[in-house]
């Protein structure tokens, strides 16, 4: 596959290493707001930056090339980009986190959501660590958390550090060097403490499982997640 990297940072030069080796080609490296002939590429993927990554990766939809995005913080344009996708017949994926086990722990959470929906006895909190260059807060993959936790309990919202309702759930970010990402979810009651967490070792499982979605995704129209590519939950 001929593959165009949009966003040749830490996770750009990671997914390249893992490509090669299964055999890839990258036809493409663009690290800033310059002009591409994207139809180089038969799939391209978006690890850039939170006021680039819109650009991206509707420059790949208007030209008919799938797209697989891993940027966070530009969640506001989503819509956008999934109603352009239809319009267009192209093809796209955003994930806020494209590691395996993460993708896992995304439907842990939302089980354990269900669970204690109705054990009012407990507080949910949550924290995420990431190293000290990450520009957005909280984490995407806090946000996707967040809402696993909404759509199975009574909660309404997540806020970032304070807790100021009841119907909220509190996010701690914390920004610690080199730490590729750690994310924890709490449920502490006077008399004990439940808790799930995922500590990913290096960016290798991100890279991994997007170079997988970009091979499951050419040939195909739509707006899908990982989980289609990874049939789980
Ligand atoms: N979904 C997932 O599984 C994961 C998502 N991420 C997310 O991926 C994104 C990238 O992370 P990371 O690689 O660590 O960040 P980096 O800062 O290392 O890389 C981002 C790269 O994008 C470049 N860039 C800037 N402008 C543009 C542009 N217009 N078009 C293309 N590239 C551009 C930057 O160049 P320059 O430095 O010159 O500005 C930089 O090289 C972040 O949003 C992060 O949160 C990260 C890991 C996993
Ligand atoms: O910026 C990062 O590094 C990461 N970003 C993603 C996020 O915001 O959740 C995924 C992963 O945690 C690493």
């Amino acid at each position: 596959m001929k593959i165009a990297l949009l966003g040749y940072g830490r996770m750009g030069k990671e997914i390249e290493k893992i490509a090669l080796s299964r055999g890839h080609e990258i036809v493409i490296k663009k690290d800033v707001d310059d002009v591409i002939d994207i139809t180089l590429a038969d799939v391209a993927i978006d690890f850039s930056v939170p006021s680039s990554a819109y650009n991206n990766i509707t420059n790949c939809i208007n030209n008919n090339v799938p797209v697989i995005s891993g940027t966070t913080g530009w969640l506001d344009k989503y819509e956008d980009a999934v109603s352009l996708c239809k319009e267009k017949n192209s093809a796209f994926i955003y994930a806020s986190n494209f590691s395996l086990g993460v993708n896992i722990f995304f439907e842990l959470n939302k089980q354990l959501a269900k669970m204690m929906s109705s054990l009012e006895d407990y507080n949910i909190s949550m924290e995420e660590i990431h190293h000290t260059k990450k520009l957005d807060a909280p984490s995407g993959t806090a946000i996707t958390l967040a809402e696993g936790i909404i759509e199975n309990s009574s909660k309404n919202n997540w806020e970032l550090d304070e807790k100021t309702s009841e119907e909220n759930i509190p996010i701690v970010a914390k920004r610690i060097p080199e730490v590729p990402g750690t994310h924890t979810v709490w449920y502490d009651s006077e008399v004990d403490s439940i808790e799930i967490k995922h500590t990913a070792h290096s960016r290798k499982g991100f890279a991994l499982g997007a170079v997988v979605a970009a091979e499951w995704i050419v040939g195909k129209q739509g707006v899908f997640s990982m989980k289609d590519v990874l049939n789980i939950g």
